[in-house]
């Protein structure tokens, strides 16, 4: 799918399921190459991101197959094949979280740099402080990072300076393997932290204190057993369904949620006047009353989810009066700010901070994709708009959407790709 035309002005309605999470697949995806038997993932995702992360680990020497289209067997290599190459590892930003299972498993890791949007600087600073901190040799060659141990790394205390998702995630897969116990202090507690420690447990890790500030791990020699996991659902993807439903004044049912985990974004939509109820794993949003602004700052778990940031900047740009987002994690997020108010939204971008303020309506225009989340907020701009939109370089959607035009097909969306 290149282009997305879609013809607004409807409410969005009726129900859908909410596939599995990207950001959780492709960590368990980084850590399955840990093991030393098959491991089969259920609820995984088939977007592109996944796709190429399966590709990679194909490199390496993994044995992957689809046993559905949500199901994974995978059978990790016993010794480093190739190195992963560069034009595919440079393609998605989770690419990085192989430096600390290759490194633990096979003590060397050779990687290139990775990629994916153009959100912000995103270095990796944080990974290779707590890596070296765990004796491992790291250094930067030619676009690479290079990592090299001799023997098991150590167990260690490590203090982040940020609570970075993809530090975490790659010191605490990397400490499983690790001679003693390591302490990561002032980590991220996002869920997909916690369902990849539940993954490494399963797999017969130590993992304990993953969604507090502090997880301990106590190294094991190998990781292994019949492991059948499911991923946890997408949080970001129920997210921005909620948003559409708000934005669209609609009514929506999104099956296989996890309520808790989209709290942050629960809160908001009922602060701007949305009915949002939850029941086990359905939540139902009901935008059919008066909305109002509201202001929003993004923060790490279980702060308001950056991933949402983009949505609800399109949902607030119909909504009366003034809103007020900061950015805190990514600098770059506003670029979406320009493509919205080609379709009539007022924006005013100063630094981090974006005031918007509430007009009537959008209209249909042709606009462009900046990156995952900004795709999603143009489609969710597109829903709301009169007349017909044409949304360019949907390759970034379909990084994170598991099928999202058959979805809002579903829903009632006249669409064409
Ligand atoms: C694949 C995946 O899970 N991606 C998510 C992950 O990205 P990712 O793991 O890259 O995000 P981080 O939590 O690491 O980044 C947060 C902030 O920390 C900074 N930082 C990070 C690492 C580091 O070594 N040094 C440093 O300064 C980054 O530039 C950024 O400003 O968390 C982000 C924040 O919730 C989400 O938007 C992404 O969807
Ligand atoms: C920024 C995102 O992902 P990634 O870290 O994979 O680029 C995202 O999912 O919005």
């Amino acid at each position: 799918m290149d282009k997305l035309i879609i013809d607004g002005g409807r409410p969005l309605q009726g129900k859908v399921r909410i596939s599995g999470a990207k950001n959780a697949a492709l960590a368990i995806l980084c850590a399955a190459i840990m093991a030393g038997d098959e491991v089969v993932l259920e609820n995984i995702p088939d977007i592109s991101d996944v796709r190429v992360m399966i590709e990679i680990i194909k490199h390496i020497g993994a044995e992957v197959k689809w046993l559905s289209n949500s199901s994974l067997k995978i059978m990790a290599p016993s010794r480093i094949a190739a190195d992963p190459p560069c034009d595919l590892v440079k393609k998605l930003r989770a690419s990085n979280l192989l430096l600390g299972p290759l490194l633990a498993r096979f003590g060397y890791a050779k990687l290139s740099l990775p990629g994916g949007c153009n959100i912000g600087v995103r270095p990796m600073d944080l990974h290779f402080k707590g890596l070296a901190g765990m004796g491992a040799q790291i250094s930067l060659e030619s676009g690479y990072a290079v990592g090299k141990t001799a023997g098991r790394l150590q167990g260690a205390r490590i203090y982040l300076d940020f609570p970075s998702v993809g530090a975490t995630e790659n010191i605490m897969m990397a400490a499983c393997l690790a001679e003693g116990q390591t302490v990561l202090e002032n980590v991220a507690k996002e869920p997909e932290i916690v369902d990849l420690a539940n993954f490494l447990n399963c797999l017969g890790a130590k993992v304990r204190g993953a969604g507090t500030d502090v997880i301990k791990v106590e190294g094991v020699p190998e990781l292994g057993g019949c492991v059948r996991y499911a991923v946890i659902p997408d949080r970001i993807e129920s997210g921005t369904f909620m948003v559409a439903a708000a934005a669209t004044r609609g009514h929506l049912v999104l099956e296989n949620v996890i309520p808790l985990h989209v709290e942050p974004i629960c809160a908001k939509l009922r602060e701007s006047g949305v009915q949002v109820w939850e029941e086990d794993d359905m939540l139902t949003v009901d935008a059919t009353g008066e909305l109002r602004p509201v202001d929003i700052k993004t923060m790490p778990y279980p702060g308001f989810p950056t991933d949402m940031q983009s949505q609800m900047m399109a949902f607030l740009s119909t909504v009366q009066g003034t809103s007020i987002i900061i950015e805190n994690i990514f600098e770059n997020r506003f670029q979406i700010a320009d493509e919205l108010k080609r379709m009539g939204a007022c924006i005013k971008v100063e630094g981090r901070m974006a005031v918007v303020e509430g007009v009537t309506k959008l209209h249909g225009a042709r606009v462009k994709s900046t990156d995952l989340r900004a795709g999603a907020a143009l489609v969710i701009a597109a829903l709301m708009a009169e007349g017909q939109t044409e949304i360019e370089n949907t390759h970034y959607i379909e990084r994170g959407y598991h099928m999202l035009d058959e979805k809002l097909k579903s829903l009632g969306v006249r669409l064409k790709v």
